[in-house]
């Protein structure tokens, strides 16, 4: 499943995928003044089983693990979602310096990177079919502020990641905002209920350093860094953003 994704010209994705000029495309521009406080938004809840990792891939556009998710194995459910969506795919977006990179900009400030969690609801059969409802899929955004992937340094490289517990990625707090988006890549379908935690996380600026010494060419090739693989926030259109806090 390719990622026909080109972030350098981002500016031209509308012209193979329509959907990029929708009315629903992510990222946006937070503004924490203007969300609106929920009271009915409950908490979200991640029970994640460790033996749905299977491997870590530099795809060339970003860094991704991916789960079992033949059945309800690592599943997401409460906060705006009905129902238990279950975990596919994680990745980031980053820079190729500390001050930018993560695709969400809340008040103004750009993370060093930000972390996505994708979901899917198994009410539609499978993630193809799920990526076609707006209710499809859910996106967990975790921002990383600067405080290991040496072997997959190269486009197509890829090793066992077994073990792995993703929800240790999860900030102390569950404070979130939400709103209705899109992929941040083509196919750009909208089709994402967004759940955006308020407090980052932390990594070293050597954990940086690893992203960013991830290359986009393959072994052999001549080196292409895979830094700022993150789109511009896109217009919101009226869309309201909720938060589960005061
Ligand atoms: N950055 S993000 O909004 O979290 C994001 C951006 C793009 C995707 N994406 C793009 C294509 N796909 C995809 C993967 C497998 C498949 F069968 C069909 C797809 F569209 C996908 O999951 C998934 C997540
Ligand atoms: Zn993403």
């Amino acid at each position: 499943h390719g990622w026909f994704y080109d972030c350098d010209r981002e500016a031209r994705w509308h012209e193979n995928y329509p959907l990029a000029k929708g009315d629903n495309q992510s990222p946006i521009e937070i503004s924490s003044k203007d969300a609106r406080y929920d009271t009915c938004l409950s908490p979200w809840h991640a029970s994640y089983d460790p033996g749905a990792a299977k491997t870590i891939l530099n795809n060339g556009r970003t860094c991704r693990v991916v789960f079992d998710d033949t059945f309800d194995r690592s599943v997401l459910r409460g906060g705006p979602l009905s129902g238990a969506y279950r975990l596919r795919q994680l990745h980031l977006h980053w820079g190729s310096s500390d001050d930018h990179g993560s695709e969400h900009v809340v008040d103004g400030v750009k993370y060093a990177a930000e972390l996505h969690m994708v979901h899917w609801n198994p009410k539609h059969g499978n993630f193809a079919g799920a990526l076609k409802q707006s209710d499809g899929v859910a996106v967990v955004g975790i921002f990383l502020k600067v405080s290991e992937i040496d072997n997959i340094k190269t486009k197509g490289k890829e090793a066992p990641f077994q073990h792995f517990d993703p929800s240790i990625l999860f900030p102390k707090s569950r404070d979130y905002w939400t709103y209705h988006g899109s992929f941040t890549t083509p196919p750009c379908e909208e089709c994402i209920t967004w759940i955006l935690l308020r407090e980052p996380i932390e990594v070293s600026a050597d954990q940086m350093a690893k992203l960013r010494s991830l290359s986009k060419n393959g072994e052999n090739e001549p080196v292409n860094p895979l830094v700022d693989n993150w789109r511009p926030p896109q217009p919101v259109k009226g869309r309201i953003v909720r938060a589960s806090f005061k």
